[in-house]
C-alpha cells in the first residue's frame, strides 16, 4: 500500500518536517536535487559516465524553483553545460529561491529571463510544484508552450508545471514531461487523468520527509501494488465447498446472457464455492452451456422473479444484482426487495444502480453492507451530477456518495476509486483494452467472490479492483489491446491470483 497525497497534504508534510523537526527546507532541497540528479545520470550517463550533457533548467521564484537551481548547480559542478532560465514573474520569492540563485550566479552559471533556443539534451520544469494555484496564463504559459517545443529529455521537479498536483486536471497548459521526480510521496495529479498521461514516468524519491509526519498528516488517499496481494484469503486443507461462501448472481435477461456469466464465472474463479445464477428462463440453455458450474433458478414473470428474490435471500451468502437484469418489472421488483431486505452482503452493479437511481432512498434503506459498483454514467444518473463534473473530482463524488448512503462505492474510470466514505483506494492496474462490453460484470463477480471467500465489503472492492485490472492487464499480455474481449479478463484470473495464494484458516 502507498500513500497518494494532494496538494494541502503534502505542504502539511513538508510544514512539519520543517517547523516542528527543524528540518532546514534547504536541506530538503539539496535532497530533491540530488534525486534528480541521479534520476538524469542513470537514464543519460549509463552508458557513458563522461558525456557532457546540455541542460535548459526553468525556474520561477518559489520552493520549485529553488529545487531546479540547486539541481542546476549539481548538473555544473558534474561539467555539464547548464543555461538557466529564471522567468521572475511571481512577486513573493521564497528565501531558499534566493538563496539558490546566488550560489548559482556565483559559481557561475548563465541566468536569463528567457530561454535561449539551442539543441538541449536535457530540459527541466522548476516552473511550479504543489505550490500551482490557478490557470497558467501570460509568460508562464509562453514559456512553457517554448519548452513543449524544444527537443531533448524532459524532465518536471515534483509536479509538471501547470498540472493541479491534487486532480490531475490541466490549468490551461503543462509541460509535457518524459519523467517526473516527485518528493516524498506520489501525487494524485500524477495518477489521474489528463495529468498521469503528461507526467511521464513517475519516479517516487525520499527526500527526508519523517515517516511520523506522513502519519500525523495521514493522506486520505493510498493505492495498492502486488505485496497487497496478500490480503487474498487463504484456503484451509479441511475446507469443503461450503467454507468458500454461497453468491446468488442475479443476471440476465431475455436479451442479455453474456453479463451472467461473466459474472458467475469470475466469482467461481476468485475461489467462490458455490454460485447460483436467478436469471430469465430464456438464459437456461446457454448458462448451462457457459457456465455448468452453476447452480441455477429461472423466472418468466414477476411472481416468479419475486420467488427467485425470496430464494437468493435465503440461500445465499451474498448476493451480487444487476448484470443485465434489465428495467422491467421483475427486475424493478427483485432490486427492490434485496436492496431492502437483504442482511447479507449486496453487490449492485449495473441495471440494480439504474433502477436506484429512479428511487434512490431504496439505497438508504439497506440492512446489511453493501457495494455499488457504478461507472462515470451511472453515478451521474444516481446523483444527478453532469459527468464532466464527476470526472474532474472523481475521488471526491465516491468518498461522498459512500458517506451519504453509508455504501462501499467502486466508482469505475480509467482511474477506479473506492471509498468507504472515509478514504478512498486509487486503482493503477488495468488499461484501455478494458474499455469493452462485459468487463464491468467481471469485476462485480470478482469482487462478490473475494466477500465469499472471506473479506469484508470494503476490502473486497479495492482488492477486486486492483485485481481485475492486473486481470486486464495479463489479457491485455496475451491478446493485444484491441483484440482482448471481457472473457479473456476472466480467463486472466488464474494467472494475476495463483501466485499470491497461501493456506489459510477460514
Ligand atoms: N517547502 C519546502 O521547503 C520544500 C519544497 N519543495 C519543493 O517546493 C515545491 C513547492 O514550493 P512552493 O510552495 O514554494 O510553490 P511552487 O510550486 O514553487 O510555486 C511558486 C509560486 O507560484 C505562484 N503561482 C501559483 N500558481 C501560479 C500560476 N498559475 N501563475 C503564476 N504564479 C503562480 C504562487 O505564488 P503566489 O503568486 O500565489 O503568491 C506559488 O507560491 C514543491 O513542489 C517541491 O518541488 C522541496 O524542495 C522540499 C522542500
Ligand atoms: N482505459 C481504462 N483503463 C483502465 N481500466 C479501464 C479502462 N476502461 C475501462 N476500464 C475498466 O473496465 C471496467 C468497465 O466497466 P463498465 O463500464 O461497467 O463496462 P460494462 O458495462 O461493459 O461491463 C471498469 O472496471 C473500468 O474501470
Ligand atoms: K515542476
Amino acid at each position: 500500500m502507498f500513500y497518494v497525497a494532494d496538494r494541502t497534504e503534502m505542504q502539511e508534510i513538508d510544514r512539519l518536517t520543517i517547523e516542528e523537526k527543524g528540518v532546514p527546507g534547504i536541506l530538503l532541497m539539496e535532497r530533491a536535487a540530488i534525486t534528480v540528479l541521479e534520476e538524469i545520470n542513470s537514464r543519460l550517463k549509463s552508458i557513458n559516465a563522461d558525456r557532457k550533457l546540455k541542460c535548459l533548467v526553468v525556474v520561477e521564484g518559489g520552493n520549485n524553483g529553488g529545487d531546479g537551481l540547486a539541481l542546476a548547480r549539481l548538473l555544473y559542478q558534474q561539467g555539464d553545460i547548464v543555461h538557466v532560465c529564471y522567468i521572475n514573474g511571481i512577486s513573493r520569492v521564497s528565501d531558499s529561491f534566493s538563496y539558490q540563485l546566488e550560489i548559482a550566479k556565483k559559481i557561475g552559471i548563465q541566468v536569463t529571463d528567457h530561454i535561449i533556443d539551442s539543441d538541449y539534451d536535457v530540459v527541466v520544469d522548476g516552473i511550479f510544484g504543489v505550490g500551482l494555484k490557478r490557470d497558467v496564463a501570460g509568460i508562464w504559459r509562453e514559456t512553457i508552450e517554448t519548452m513543449n517545443g524544444l527537443g531533448g529529455f524532459k524532465v518536471a521537479i515534483d509536479t509538471p508545471s501547470g498540472v493541479d498536483a491534487s486532480t490531475g486536471q490541466i490549468m490551461g497548459c503543462a509541460f509535457k514531461a518524459g519523467m517526473t521526480v516527485t518528493f516524498g510521496l506520489n501525487k494524485r495529479g500524477l495518477i489521474f487523468y489528463p495529468g498521469c498521461e503528461i507526467s511521464g514516468e513517475v519516479v517516487v524519491r525520499d527526500i527526508g520527509f519523517a515517516q511520523a509526519e506522513v502519519d500525523r498528516v495521514h493522506p486520505v488517499a493510498y493505492s495498492y501494488n502486488r505485496d497487497d496481494l496478500c490480503m487474498l484469503p487463504g484456503r484451509s486443507d479441511s475446507s469443503n465447498k461450503g467454507t468458500y461462501g454461497k453468491l446468488a448472481v442475479i443476471a440476465g435477461s431475455r436479451d442479455m446472457s453474456g453479463a451472467m456469466t461473466f459474472a458467475a464465472e469470475a466469482a467461481y474463479r476468485m475461489g467462490t464455492g458455490l454460485v447460483k445464477i436467478y436469471t430469465h428462463i430464456d438464459n437456461k440453455e446457454i448458462a448451462g452451456v457457459r457456465i455448468p458450474e452453476a447452480v441455477l433458478m429461472c423466472y418468466s414473470n414477476k411472481d416468479e422473479a419475486e420467488q427467485c428474490a425470496r430464494d437468493a435471500m435465503e440461500w445465499s451468502d451474498a448476493i451480487l444484482i444487476g448484470p443485465g437484469i434489465g428495467k422491467g418489472d421483475a427486475a424493478r421488483s427483485m432490486v427492490e426487495y434485496i436492496m431492502c431486505e437483504a442482511v447479507q452482503t449486496v453487490i449492485a452493479d449495473a441495471d440494480a444502480l439504474n433502477i436506484i437511481s429512479e428511487k434512490p432512498d431504496i439505497l438508504g434503506r439497506h440492512r446489511g453492507p453493501v457495494i455499488v459498483t457504478p461507472h462515470i454514467g451511472e453515478m451521474s444518473r444516481l446523483t444527478g451530477v453532469a459527468i464532466p463534473d464527476i470526472k474532474k473530482n472523481i475521488l471526491e463524488v465516491c468518498k461522498d456518495f459512500s458517506m451519504e448512503y453509508n455504501v462501499v462505492s467502486a466508482l469505475k474510470d480509467a482511474r477506479t476509486c473506492v471509498s468507504d466514505g472515509r478514504d478512498v483506494y486509487i486503482n493503477t492496474s488495468g488499461n484501455n483494452g478494458m474499455s469493452t462490453a462485459g468487463a464491468g460484470d467481471v469485476l462485480a463477480g470478482i469482487i462478490a467472490g473475494l466477500v465469499c471467500t472471506g473479506l469484508g465489503a470494503y476490502e473486497a472492492a479495492k482488492l477486486g479492483v486492483y485485481i481485475h485490472g492486473l486481470a486486464g492487464d495479463m489479457a491485455a499480455e496475451h491478446r493485444g489491446r484491441n483484440a482482448m474481449i471481457a472473457r479473456d479478463i476472466v480467463s486472466a484470473i488464474s494467472e494475476v491470483i495463483k501466485g499470491a495464494e497461501h493456506d489459510g484458516q477460514q
